[in-house]
């Protein structure tokens, strides 16, 4: 049977995984979207050629609702699609705190809730998005949420007292390193290097970097122990990130990442 997938509230990650999903073999016809903006919904529409339909119309249409929309507007969202969704219908949600009790509270008794850290990356199929189950979601559920987020990467099923800790590792992730790039590639600068070739010689470093950590199989200490020659360049490097206690501030920045979710499990931001 031809499953109807709406994305409700199509903004950033929700037209990264549209995208994913039409470059995975979704058809067009099959997806909805919602957005607030009409301009928004004809550049979606010219975009993909999906329908833009209101939210209403996507709770009586669709199978599964992706819920994309930011976490201090899931409140108003589950008020809009409550008097139209029956609890045959699944809802995932892709915001960061929003607890599955959170949604079961506000739709119909019985509704199957799955709630999806997904991150950026799944505009180049590379995504991880991090899985768990509200208290009316079965295996199939879930292996659904998976084929349609496992389209755009790789999937981990997690209990879901453990979705804020996903969310400041990994739904957050790319962030830190894109800060890291644009630190570094400033450091070339300081050292004299063009801009453009700072930025080249830094992402190579970080591709490179990112496919011996994933392919290798090895522990990322005996990886940067094979960079790291005695007396070398990198020692003097490495003394440096930690005489500025790099290491306690990623730790102290993913516990406030952690934090945040917890906070944003309140739909009031
Ligand atoms: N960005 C990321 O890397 C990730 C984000 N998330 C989660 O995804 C969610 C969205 O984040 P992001 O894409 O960055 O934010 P965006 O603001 O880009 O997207 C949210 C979209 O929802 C629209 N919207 C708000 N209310 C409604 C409504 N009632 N009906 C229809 N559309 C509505 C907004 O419209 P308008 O344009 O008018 O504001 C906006 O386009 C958040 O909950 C976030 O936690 C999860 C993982 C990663
Ligand atoms: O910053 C945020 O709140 C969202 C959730 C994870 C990534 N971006």
């Amino acid at each position: 049977m031809t499953q109807t997938v709406a994305v409700l509230g199509t903004g950033k990650i929700g037209e990264a995984l549209l995208s994913g999903m039409i470059r995975a073999g979704w058809h067009a016809a099959d997806l909805l979207v919602t957005t607030r903006r009409t301009e928004r919904a004809d550049e979606l529409q010219g975009r993909y050629g999906v329908d833009s339909v209101s939210n209403a119309e996507a709770a009586k249409r669709a199978d599964t609702l992706i819920l994309a929309v930011k976490p201090q507007d899931m409140g108003k969202l589950l008020d809009e699609l409550a008097p139209h969704l029956t609890a045959d219908r699944l809802v995932i949600s892709a915001a960061a705190g929003i607890t599955t009790s959170f949604i079961e509270e506000r739709l119909a008794p019985g509704t199957p809730v799955v709630r999806v850290m997904p991150n950026t990356p799944v505009l180049v199929d590379e995504g991880m998005s991090v899985i768990s189950a509200g208290s009316h979601a079965t295996g199939e559920h879930i292996v659904h949420a998976e084929e349609i987020f496992g389209g755009v990467g790789k999937t981990l099923r997690v209990p879901e007292s453990q979705q804020d800790a996903a969310t400041a590792l990994s739904g957050s992730g790319p962030a830190y390193f894109y800060f890291l790039v644009e630190a570094m590639t400033d450091a070339g600068i300081l050292l004299g290097l063009p801009r453009a070739q700072a930025h080249d010689l830094i992402v190579q470093a970080a591709i490179g970097a990112a496919v011996m950590l994933r392919d290798s199989g090895e522990h990322p200490v005996k990886l940067r122990e094979a960079v790291t020659s005695p007396a070398g360049t990198t020692i003097s490097a490495i003394r440096e990130l930690e005489n500025h206690g790099v290491r306690a501030a990623l730790i102290a920045a993913l516990e406030a990442a952690r934090d945040r979710s917890r906070e944003l499990a309140s739909g009031n931001g």
